[in-house]
Formats: structure tokens, sequence, C-alpha cells
């Protein structure tokens, strides 16, 4: 790195932020609200080993660093407005790698129409740690939220599942990843923003740790349970060809970023004109057993996996 902290930021931070923000310039941003919204506020973290691998592009690092909240916001229903980021960095981790992830940042900003209010620079000794506190809005009383399925609701996902856990099967060498599709999808997730869910779903989550494990958080957050049959779960032609016996891995790595919704069946027409291209895909039914979730084989046969997604220790 050359210059100093402040360079560093005049540099590659001050040109991403926006009017509050000072110029990047001052104690903290100074920002009026949207009339009459809610605010919706999110944070998530990337730290170098746990959530992305060293050899990443910065560029990519720091698009997911967004996308992660901007799919928390979307699972809110929320519309995205700007992010507070966190960077600590080694001295020695090279200035093109700030510049780097400066221009994933700037790019997803395009993206998303999204803008920087601030944030923190500091340096480590250890893995290089991120964190970005996105802001959202949406119309009073319309967040979507964890709570709220009813038994017979349909259960729901957007995209498909499982293939950012075989990127990182694919990086470990543990699988083939022709065309590097996999790898693409964990490094790049679709956040689900923008979708007008609000009124038509009971509620909804984003799959980050694990489609059970975030169902899961359906099921408790209603008192409720699932049935949801594997087969229909969906997946990529990629994921297709690399056969049955990833279907556990898929079902339970994370770091899809779609989005769980429970609605009633009825809501189904509605629900596909809201999600427009997006892919929408009944996966199963809300049931009245308490967190008890059952998943199906194509004979009907449960399946019991070893664990339910990601979880930090
Ligand atoms: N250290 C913490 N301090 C305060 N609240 C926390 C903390 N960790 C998690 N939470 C809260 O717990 C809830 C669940 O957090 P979690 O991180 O699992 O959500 P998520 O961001 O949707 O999932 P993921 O982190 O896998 O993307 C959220 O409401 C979050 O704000
Ligand atoms: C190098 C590397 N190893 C493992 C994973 C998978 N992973 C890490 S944390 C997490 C859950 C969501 O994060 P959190 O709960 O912290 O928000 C997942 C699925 C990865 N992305 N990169
Ligand atoms: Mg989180
Ligand atoms: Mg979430
Ligand atoms: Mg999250």
């Amino acid at each position: 790195m050359s210059g100093s902290e402040f360079d560093r930021i005049a540099r590659y931070f001050a040109p991403l932020a926006n009017e509050a923000a000072l110029r990047l310039t001052d104690d903290a941003a100074v920002w009026s609200p949207p009339p009459g919204r809610q605010l919706v506020l999110t944070v998530d973290q990337m730290i170098e080993g746990i959530h992305f691998l060293p050899d990443d592009p910065p560029d990519c690092v720091a698009r997911k660093l967004l996308r992660r909240n901007l799919s928390d916001l979307a699972a809110m229903g929320a519309a995205p407005i700007g992010y507070l980021l966190t960077t600590a960095l080694r001295a020695a981790t090279p200035e093109a790698w700030l510049a780097d992830f400066a221009d994933g940042l700037a790019q997803d900003q395009r993206t998303y129409n999204i803008t920087l209010f601030g944030g923190d620079s500091t340096s480590t000794t250890g893995p290089i740690m991120t964190s970005v506190t996105m802001i959202g809005h949406v119309a009073p009383g319309t967040a979507l939220l964890r709570t709220g399925a009813r038994p017979g609701d349909a259960i729901f996902v957007t995209g498909t599942i499982g293939d950012a856990v075989l990127g990182l099967e694919a990086a470990r060498g543990n699988i083939a990843d022709p065309g590097s599709f996999f790898s693409t999808r964990r490094l790049l997730p679709e956040p689900r923003v923008g979708l007008p869910l609000a009124g038509l779903v009971h509620a909804a989550i984003d799959v980050s740790d694990g489609l059970i494990q975030d169902l899961a958080h359906l099921c408790t957050n209603a008192g409720l349970g699932a049935v949801i049959e594997a087969a229909l779960v969906p997946q990529s032609s990629a994921a297709r060809s690399a056969g049955d016996a990833w279907l556990e891995t898929r079902l339970t790595g994370g770091d899809d970023y779609e989005l769980i919704l429970a609605a009633p069946a009825t809501a189904e027409p509605a629900l596909r004109a809201a999600c427009g291209t997006v892919p929408l895909t009944r996966i199963g039914t809300m049931t009245a057993a308490h967190s008890n979730i059952i998943i199906n084989d194509a004979s009907g046969t449960p399946l019991h996996f070893a664990r339910q997604g990601w979880q930090h220790f």
C-alpha cells in the first residue's frame, strides 16, 4: 500500500460516496431519509477464508459483499438506497487489491442504483475482513417478515439452488466446472431485489446458510413445519449433470441468495406475474407439525441429511 489511510479513502472511496457522506471528510454522514418510508437496515461480512478464498478476484469480493446485503433487503421486500463499508486490510495487501475492490463496488453501485454513505478503514494482521451495512426502505408496514407462514401455504423458491456450493467444491478440486459456471455462481450471486411481493406472500427469507436451514427459520418463526419434494428443488442444468450425489450438498450448502416464499397456493399466478422473468418453483407445503421438515425423495421416502446448513461454530 502506498500513501496514507486518508489518501486511500479519498482516492478509492470518496468517488463512490453521495452528498450525505460529505465527501468522506467528516465524522459521519447526514442524511434525510425518504419521507413517509420505513427504513430497513442489515449488515453482513465477508471474511477471507470464511466467505471468500484468498485468490478470489477483489472486484468479485466487493460485489458479493454488496449482493449478500442486497439479498437481505430483497427478503424484506425493501428497496436499497446505500451502504456503509468497513475494511480491515493487511499492510502487505497489494494496493491493486483495494483498487479492484473499489472497482467492484462502483460496478454494482451502478447495477443496483446504490451509493456509499461512509465507513471505516482499519488494519489487520490476520485475514482480510470487510462488512457492509445496507440501508433500504419500504412503505410502512409492508416489510416481508420471516413470521406469518400459515399451514397449507405453498413454499416457493426463486432461481436455482446449489450452484454456489458446487463452485466451492470446484475450487477445492472436488467437482469439474466446465465453463466456470459454478465458480461464477459462487462469486456473483443474483439477489432478487425489486420484486413487488408485498401483499402476495405470508413470509419470506433469503437462502444464505442453506435451503433447509433457512426454511427451518420460516418454520420455527411460524410454529410450523414443512414438507418439500427434493426432486422439485430447482437446479441448473450444470447441477443436474453433476448428479444426485450432490443433492444434500446443494440443499444445505448455502450462498444461494435466492428467496424462499410462503404464500397461499391460490396466489401462485399473481406471484408468478410479480416475479416476471425470475424463475419461481413450488417445492412443497407448510404443515402444522412444529419445526418438523420432511424432505421426500422422488419415491416419497424421507431423506435424512447430516446437517441443515452452514453454521460458523
Ligand atoms: N452479532 C449480532 N448482533 C446483533 N444481531 C445479530 C447478530 N448476529 C445476528 N443478528 C441478528 O440475528 C438475525 C439473524 O441473523 P443472520 O445473520 O442469520 O441473518 P442473515 O443475514 O439473514 O443470514 P446470513 O448471515 O447467513 O446472511 C438478524 O435479525 C440479525 O440482525
Ligand atoms: C471460502 C469459503 N468457504 C465457505 C463458504 C460458504 N459459506 C461461508 S459462510 C456461509 C453462510 C453465510 O454467511 P454468514 O452466515 O456469515 O452471513 C457460507 C455458505 C464460502 N462462501 N467461502
Ligand atoms: Mg447475517
Ligand atoms: Mg438473510
Ligand atoms: Mg445475510
